[in-house]
């Protein structure tokens, strides 16, 4: 039996655990559908999937989600979902494959499933987590446990996250409300007749995890962790009252945490978890002995030393056993979608159907599209609701990772390779070289041209002014400082292609670079699904520009061919542009790797916007300014901070939203954005840009009264729209500022693209006789207590000579 209560979620469940820690005691969480949204569900169960052990959604309606949604969540970790209406649930058996035990359906007053163990959920024991406290989750736990003991103590189990038994103690009802409202391991000394807060003396101190009943509610089971001192749980020192545990694959978890903290310099295990590249070799050569090895000594020996490396790999990058072994679980309830869906005997009436039916799903989709609105006092649910929809950079890591190994390893055949994999288009060569083929340049209009002509022309305008003179300085007499700029010799520029090719991108990044006069201009973007080319207008910018290749090349692949040089790619000095996170985080990477000697312009990802408005502010603008970032992808975010507005004009802007969206041909896209985007409502405008300063916005756009009077307020942002009549679109095409911006809050600290990102800057400076006589003494006196001697001399030996020095001075 699981905890007697489940909370229901129906808003900000991240935000109400952070606050309320002993939740997560009850190992479980019920997600109410129809007000969190998909994407939130998905990353509840990214960050609390390996806490919790059945973490479940309320599925309300079956217009809430469309099948293949049900199988996303299912297979990312929701266990079970809370159905009303019996014929949904078996239609999802039937049709989707979905198995019965991941359901449990409404009969009467009792969600009843068979997951695991015989569950039954009263709708009593469903509990909105606004009305949960460590109080009445203690009254829950003492209202359902028993005691057949004659000093009233109940029998607890403690056992550790891998489920092994640490050792048998009795629990009172003051030391579960203790245990529960700490989350730390309290019981019952029976000995000393008083509460015992585990570790108080011994230092081996418990965080509480969970707490279980069993079967019949005559035993508790606390799943602890161990911690403190030496993390023995036994009085004796021990791992558990039945002695230390086998060593095992938790006992070298735990042993190479510890040596992650502080193993010996110049050890192997150091060495392992410093050089990545040794540590790959290892793995790969391990799990190849495997593959050869035979009888059962070799087969577990090989065995053993492949879950060692592949262990350290995993301490390396701070991911748990226990997150391996979620997976597992996860995998295990995987479920593959049934192909023919329908039973033969609806088959055919479906079919007719269906494109009706489809489209009437996304339209419902969108009638019921909300941006969740918050009030600016409500500062934790605000910070939630600003959080970037990004995965963890250990996450994405993982998965770009071996793409950059394999690049550098197999250069122009792994770029191939991926090309087939990720965009589906078998390459001969997977670089073209200028002059491009005529047939590059097919599909092309004089009218399309014309446009990009005046786009690119506006942004090299723009970007000319920004070329600066040598700038020189005297700063004393005699001594002349000066500084130029020199192009950066070689860059590579990454136009994006994922989900829609960006010509537009192109010449962001193409014309400033020409500008700056860079010598050699390599792009790189993936290739056309369709046919495997390069889209006309990326070569049209390309060949105006004067790129020397384009590789047809996207994500990480990309990245890595250009920093690290292939036989056809040349290895570049700086890589710019934006792209998905696959594509910022391979950025990220090769700009710490010295083997690459490689810089970055910025984290530039999925694109963003927050716009403030007013109730001045026209409802229409307001919503195609949000939805023209949210269509870029279902990564980007898209937030609204309104000053003083109404509910009314609240509403107006929620209706605009769904009255546009359902326009726009990529409306699954915005509606997926949309669940993690936001309304913010405040009550000045000096707060709306407190917000949005501290959130750093890629793109600011302001809709209010006399908005160029407030510009002077924005610190952090990537770009400023001001006024009603300047809609991000402009910048992002045609207006001439940059639309390769700063994503994820690094407005912070960086700046857009511009002339000044493909060129560094020397300095020179020249010092006369006079000058050296000017500042040769503090020269001289600083390298003396430095102890650099030569420096010093380089100066005396001078100013001797000059006859600048005393005689005889030393
Ligand atoms: N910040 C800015 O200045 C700015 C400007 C323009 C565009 N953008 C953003 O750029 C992004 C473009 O993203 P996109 O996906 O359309 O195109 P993209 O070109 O960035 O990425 C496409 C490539 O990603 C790789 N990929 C896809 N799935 C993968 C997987 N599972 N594992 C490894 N690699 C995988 C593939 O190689 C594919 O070719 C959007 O998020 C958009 O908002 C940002
Ligand atoms: N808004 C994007 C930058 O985040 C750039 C872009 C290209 N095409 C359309 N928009
Ligand atoms: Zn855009």
């Amino acid at each position: 039996m699981v905890f007697p209560i489940i909370p229901l979620y129906s808003q900000n469940p991240t935000g109400f655990i952070s606050e309320r820690p002993y939740l997560t005691l009850t190992g479980q969480a019920l997600l109410k559908a129809s007000q969190l949204g998909k994407d939130t569900i998905k990353q509840f169960v990214s960050e609390f999937g390996s806490t919790l052990n059945l973490v479940s959604v309320l599925v309300e309606t079956s217009e809430l989600f469309n099948d293949d949604d049900i199988v996303e969540l299912l297979n990312n970790g929701v266990t079970t979902l809370f159905l009303q209406d019996a014929k949904y649930a078996s239609r999802l058996v039937e049709e989707v494959g979905v198995p019965a035990e991941r359901l449990a359906l409404l009969e009467g007053s009792v969600y009843k499933n068979q997951f695991g163990v015989k569950n039954d959920f009263k709708l009593e024991d469903i509990v909105p987590v606004e009305k949960l406290d460590s109080k009445i989750l203690t009254q829950a736990i003492l209202s359902s446990v028993r005691t057949d003991r004659t000093d009233g103590l109940y029998t607890t189990l403690v056992v550790d996250t891998f489920e092994r038994c640490l050792g048998l103690v009795y629990s009172s009802k003051e030391s579960i409300e203790q245990a529960v409202e700490r989350q730390v391991g309290v019981y019952y000394s029976r000995s000393r007749k008083e509460i015992w807060v585990k570790g108080l003396t011994s230092g081996n101190t418990q965080k509480l995890v969970s707490i279980q009943l069993d079967c019949d509610a005559d035993a508790l089971k606390f799943v602890v962790v161990q911690e403190g001192r030496n993390s023995s749980f036994c009085h004796l020192e021990t791992e558990s009252c039945f002695g230390q545990f086998k060593h095992g694959l938790a006992g070298l978890e735990k042993l190479l945490q510890q040596r992650k903290l502080n193993a010996p310099q110049g050890s192997y295990t150091n060495r392992l978890f410093n050089d990545p590249a040794l540590l790959t070799a290892k793995i790969k050569e391990e799990a190849e002995e495997l593959t050869e090895a035979k009888d059962r000594n070799e087969l577990s020996w090989e065995a053993a030393d492949l879950f060692y490396f592949a262990l350290a790999k995993l301490v390396a990058n701070d991911v748990s056993l226990n997150d391996v072994e979620t997976n597992l679980d996860m995998k295990h309830l995987k479920i593959t979608r049934r192909k023919g869906d329908a039973k033969p005997k609806f088959v055919e009436k479906k079919q007719e159907s269906k494109p009706e039916a489809e489209s009437q799903s996304e339209a419902q989709q969108v009638e019921t599209l909300r941006l969740g609105v918050y009030q600016s006092e409500d500062k934790k649910s605000v910070d939630e609701a600003l959080k970037r929809p990004i995965q963890r950079t250990s996450q994405i890591m993982h998965l770009v990772n071996p793409i950059i190994d394999n690049v550098k390893k197999n250069g122009d055949k792994a770029i191939v390779e991926y090309a087939a994999k990720f965009d589906g288009v078998q390459l001969k060569n997977c670089v073209i070289e200028a002059p491009f083929p005529e047939d590059c340049f097919e599909g092309l209009t004089p009218e399309l041209k014309e446009s990009l002509d005046l786009s690119m022309e506006n942004v090299r305008k723009f970007h000319a002014a920004q070329l600066v003179d040598t700038m020189q300085v005297e700063t004393q007499p005699g001594v002349v400082c000066s500084r130029f700029a020199r192009p950066i010799e070689k860059v590579g520029l990454y136009i994006p292609g994922g989900t829609a090719v960006l010509p537009s991108t192109a010449l962001m990044l193409g014309v400033p670079a020409q500008v700056a006069q860079c010598r050699e201009i390599v792009f790189a973007s993936p290739p056309r699904k369709s046919d495997g080319k390069i889209s006309p207008e990326v070569a049209y910018i390309a060949q105006k520009v004067g790129a020397s290749k384009i590789v047809l090349a996207g994500g990480a692949q990309a990245i890595a061919a250009m920093a690290y040089g292939t036989e056809s790619v040349p290895k570049v000095d700086k890589i710019l542009g934006p792209g998905n996170q696959f594509v910022t985080a391979a950025k990220m990477y090769v700009q710490n790797d010295t083997q690459a000697l490689c810089s970055i312009d910025m984290p530039a990802g999925p694109s963003e916007v927050l716009v403030v408005c007013d109730e001045d502010a026209d409802v229409d603008f307001v919503a195609s300014d949000l939805l023209s970032q949210a269509e870029h992808g279902i990564d980007s975010q898209v937030i609204l901070i309104g000053v003083q507005l109404s509910e009314k004009k609240v509403e107006q802007i929620q209706t605009a939203v769904r009255q546009q969206t359902l326009q726009l041909p990529r409306k699954d896209i915005v509606v997926k954005c949309i669940a993690h985007s936001a309304i913010i409502l405040c009550g000045s405008y000096d707060e709306a840009f407190k917000i949005s300063n501290q959130y750093a916005p890629e793109h600011l756009i302001l809709q209010i009264k006399e908005a160029a009077n407030y510009v002077k307020l924005v610190n952090n942002a990537g770009s400023v729209f001001v006024g009603a009549y300047t809609p991000e679109s402009c910048g992002d095409y045609s207006s001439g500022t940059n639309h390769t911006l700063p994503t994820y809050g690094y407005a912070r600290q960086y700046s857009g693209v511009n002339t000044s990102t493909f060129q560094k800057y020397v300095t020179a400076q020249s010092v006369s006789p006079q000058g050296l006589d000017n500042i040769g003494r503090a020269v001289m006196s600083v390298a003396k207590v430095e102890g650099l001697d030569a420096h010093r001399n380089a100066v005396k030996i001078r100013m001797s000579k000059l006859g600048l020095l005393p005689e005889g001075f030393q």
